[in-house]
């Protein structure tokens, strides 16, 4: 005979409250069901080693929930580190790395080489009891990415006249080719989940450097995904006063980029998430993913997390 101790009334109170979680997390399991969703892990996120496991974590019950998570990473941070190392200065123009050869070089190396094939690694190790597995891809790998140069348009502060910055090797999304992710996400036996690291190929066959967020919205768009989700350092959008916005249109998203409310690595985030709605995402979410399990409060509680981006009402 084993007696009830009162450790084991509290951890049996614990059981009751995750249940009482997990049942009210069910219209939301349902509403995802088989949909696509989008996940934008920024390099900032991913500083913490012990987050980014948990975030492996989360993207493997997404999976056995039903959900069909699509990964895009990016690495900025790392980037920048390495470029730190092999004394190569790195300057950006509106959030975007301007890439010289020399940067393309370290770029490809840390993204695709080391970030990739981290992100891949811990959501396989994540899910293998259940045998979900991470598949690292570039842009390069079946052709999922081809690209056009980037260029950027300032106004010099003294003349007001316009000027076209060349970024280098920096480029934008032309043609996302869902062929393979389709057939990794639908594959009937096996749960794989598709890793994108930011590469694209231009069509004389460079190598250039892409904006994580805007491959984010270029894939979710392609994909139809149900949502996007961008995970960055910050609690959400923040207005002029620095309070968090919980909600806004697409109008209110292309304002604050006019008002200069947001700013530097901002921008590339509002720009793509008004991209993707616009290519029929239902919503884009931008949300702390330093903080553990924010997907998991996004998605599958009421109040959900950070800033949600909608379209702008008929
Ligand atoms: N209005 C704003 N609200 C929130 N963050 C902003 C705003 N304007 C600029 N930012 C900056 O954008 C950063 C997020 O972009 P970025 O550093 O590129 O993130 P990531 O590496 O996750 O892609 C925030 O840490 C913040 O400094
Ligand atoms: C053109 C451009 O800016 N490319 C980015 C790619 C990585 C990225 O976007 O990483 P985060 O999401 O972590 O910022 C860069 O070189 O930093």
């Amino acid at each position: 005979m084993i007696k009830q101790t009162q450790s084991d009334t509290e951890l049996e109170e614990k059981g009751w409250a995750t249940a009482k979680t997990l049942a009210e997390a069910l219209p939301y399991i349902q509403i995802y069901d088989r949909e696509i969703v989008t996940i934008k892990y920024g390099g900032h996120a991913m500083g913490d080693e012990a987050v980014a496991k948990l975030f492996a974590g989360d993207i493997v019950l997404l999976k056995l929930l039903g959900i069909h998570p699509v990964v895009v990473h990016g690495g900025g941070p790392q980037i920048s580190a390495m470029l730190n190392r092999a004394g190569v200065k790195s300057t950006f123009v509106d959030g975007l790395r301007v890439t010289d050869d020399a940067t393309m070089e370290i770029a490809e190396m840390v993204l695709s080489g080391a970030v990739n094939k981290e992100i891949a690694n811990w959501i396989t190790r994540a899910g293998r009891e259940a045998d979900v597995r991470g598949v690292g891809l570039s842009g390069k790998d079946a052709g999922l990415l081809t690209v056009e140069k980037a260029t950027r348009i300032k106004k010099d502060p003294d003349s007001m006249i316009e000027q076209v910055v060349d970024l280098g090797y920096v480029g934008e999304p032309k043609v996302v080719d869902d062929k393979l992710l389709r057939t990794l996400i639908n594959d009937p036996e096996h749960d794989y989940v598709p890793v994108i690291a930011p590469i694209g190929v231009a069509e004389d066959g460079l190598t250039y450097n892409i904006n994580a967020d805007t491959v984010a919205g270029a894939v979710a768009g392609k994909l139809n995904a149900k949502r996007m989700l961008l995970l960055t350092d910050i609690a959400g959008v923040l207005d002029g006063d620095k309070d968090l916005i919980r909600q806004m249109t697409v109008s209110e998203a292309r304002q604050l980029i006019e008002d200069g409310v947001a700013v530097g690595g901002m921008i590339p985030k509002l720009e793509t998430a008004i991209a993707a709605i616009e290519a029929g995402v239902e919503a884009v979410v931008i949300l702390d993913g330093r903080r553990p399990h924010a997907m998991l409060v996004e998605l599958f509680t009421e109040h959900g997390a950070g800033t949600l981006i909608t379209r702008d009402p008929q």
